[in-house]
């Protein structure tokens, strides 16, 4: 396998917390996971979006940079392999979603100071998920909070990642979700496995299961 860094995206309970820690285990890699639990403004904002949504994008944004920065730092890079379950665009693409005009600018210049001091990963796995099956994880894992996400959320969260991918050549593959199982189906991990022996290009590779 010839990528040192990884990163897991996808929709809010497409699975990438999952994978990212079963390719970390696979690999004997470092893992570096996003730490929503500790952002405060995360309960608040989804009670009231407007009142919150800036104090919540500034604080993923301070700790992703603090995060990435350190681990990325301390790492002979690229010795051992390194999993993330987030991109540090996240931020950005959540900014624009939840940001009137004004404050999304403001949180954009911020963006482009940090961002290029940052390492980008090698290969961007993307899960692929639609949002009936979103829907259910969230459902399923049950965190008080989400549980009011609106399938129109989801399909602008979706639609963003999409819009990035499309007008960056990140090297990317995309894994269809509908079917599959990292948990439950073994097989699907295995085949995944084989797919990350492969040399990619720059740019979408779409990936079934
Ligand atoms: N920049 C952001 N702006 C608003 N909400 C965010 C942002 N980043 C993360 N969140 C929220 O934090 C929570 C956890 O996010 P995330 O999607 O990373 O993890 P997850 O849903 O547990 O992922 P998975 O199930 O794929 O492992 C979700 O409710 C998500 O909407």
């Amino acid at each position: 396998m010839n990528y040192k860094f990884i990163t897991v995206e996808g929709n809010i309970g497409a699975g990438k917390t999952t994978l990212a820690n079963m390719l970390a285990k696979h690999f004997s890699g470092k893992l570096i996971l996003e730490e929503f639990a500790d952002n405060p403004f995360l309960p608040l904002f989804y009670d009231k979006p407007q009142q919150y949504a800036f104090p919540l994008e500034l604080f993923f944004m301070a700790e992703r940079y603090k995060q990435l920065k350190e681990m990325l730092q301390s790492q002979d890079l690229f010795r051992e392999t390194i999993i993330s379950d987030y991109l540090f665009t996240k931020s950005l693409l959540f900014a624009k979603i939840n940001l009137p005009e004004e404050e999304y600018s403001l949180y954009q210049k911020l963006f482009d100071i940090i961002n290029p001091q940052l390492v980008q990963p090698e290969l961007l796995i993307f899960l692929h998920a639609p949002v009936p099956k979103l829907q259910e994880n969230i459902r399923h894992r049950n965190r008080s909070y989400e549980q009011q996400i609106q399938d129109e959320y989801l399909q602008s969260v979706q639609d963003m990642y999409m819009q990035y991918i499309k007008q960056h050549p990140v090297r990317t593959l995309m894994v269809d979700m509908t079917k599959v199982d990292f948990i439950r189906q073994p097989k699907d991990f295995d085949n995944l496995l084989l797919a990350l022996e492969k040399d990619y290009e720059p740019g979408v590779h779409y990936l079934k299961l």
